[in-house]
């Protein structure tokens, strides 16, 4: 039997010299690509305002973490993907991340970084309308919303319904899981991206009268909705996500069984399926 001369630390390390020029090569190698993608994107009027695909995207995510494997934990592949990815995106076209911090500000801010590094502008504002507002008057900016209840109560999604408004096109993670480091659900707002967009989970503003408790128990578990009560109407709005196979009016009929009506409904965004992962082990 042949037995191996354990390696010494020189030879280990001059190992890993190797590897890591390799891996500086293979994304300078990249950079190349992209250069070359950028042309095919233009000659093919694929450009727009912004570089950011979710569909393609969501679909690395997840298989990058499908295929991960060893001692490497996962969220540190995870970010250094989401890094090289956004980055990319960064230098086909230019763009700021604009964030609503009023969820909290540590937690909307991880999200920012972990999900677009430190390359790409970051821009805190306090509310989601001033983000909705920034993204608008941008060429091809993002805007990181908390797809949580609004502390505030301001139905910030009516600001997406009117034609031509920014939309929801992505929600991070792309991958979910319980011990996410950046595991607040954000929804991304940009230009309504059309062709671009993946519309596996639709998302909807709703107008609500004869809001109550009964109405609330109504919603169909297959829905995720955030609600902004309006006392002073009796009313409330809502943002209501569906997934794959469930549509609009199956939510209009669980409301108006319940005692509601639905006076409004529009569509504002949609984004990839929700991908779930169990935890580490
Ligand atoms: O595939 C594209 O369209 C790209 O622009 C490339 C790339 C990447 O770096 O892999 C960058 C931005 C997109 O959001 C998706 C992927």
């Amino acid at each position: 039997m042949q037995t191996q001369t354990p390696l010494s630390l020189a030879d280990l390390r001059s190992e890993i010299d190797r590897i890591d020029e390799a891996m500086h090569r293979l994304l300078m190698e990249r950079s190349a690509i992209i250069d070359r993608l950028v042309q095919v994107k233009r000659t093919a009027g694929a450009e727009s305002g912004s570089a950011f695909r979710p569909a393609r995207e969501a679909d690395m995510m997840r298989r990058l973490v499908e295929r991960h494997d060893g001692l490497l934990p996962l969220d540190t592949v995870e970010s250094i993907w989401r890094v090289i990815i956004a980055t990319f995106t960064y230098v086909q076209a230019p763009y700021s991340v604009h964030a609503d911090l009023a969820v909290g500000e540590p937690a909307m801010r991880d999200s920012a970084r972990f999900h677009f590094g430190f390359t790409v502008p970051f821009v805190p504002h306090m509310g989601a309308r001033g983000v909705i507002d920034a993204v608008k008057g941008s060429k091809g900016d993002l805007g990181l919303i908390a797809a949580v209840a609004p502390g505030s109560g301001d139905p910030w999604w009516t600001a997406l319904e009117a034609e031509g408004a920014p939309k929801i096109i992505a929600r991070l993670p792309f991958v979910e899981r319980a011990d996410h480091p950046a595991g607040l659900p954000v929804f991304v707002v940009s230009h309504p991206i059309d062709d671009a967009a993946v519309r596996e989970v639709r998302v909807y503003s709703l107008r609500v009268t004869g809001w109550s408790a009964a109405a609330g128990r109504g919603i169909p578990a297959f829905a995720e909705v955030v609600v902004a009560p309006d006392d002073a109407l009796d009313g409330a709005a809502l943002l209501a996500s569906l997934p794959p196979g469930h549509a609009v009016d199956e939510v209009i009929a669980a409301l108006t069984e319940a005692g509601a009506g639905v006076r409004a409904v529009a569509e504002v965004g949609s984004h990839a399926a929700i991908h779930k992962v169990g935890a580490e082990t």
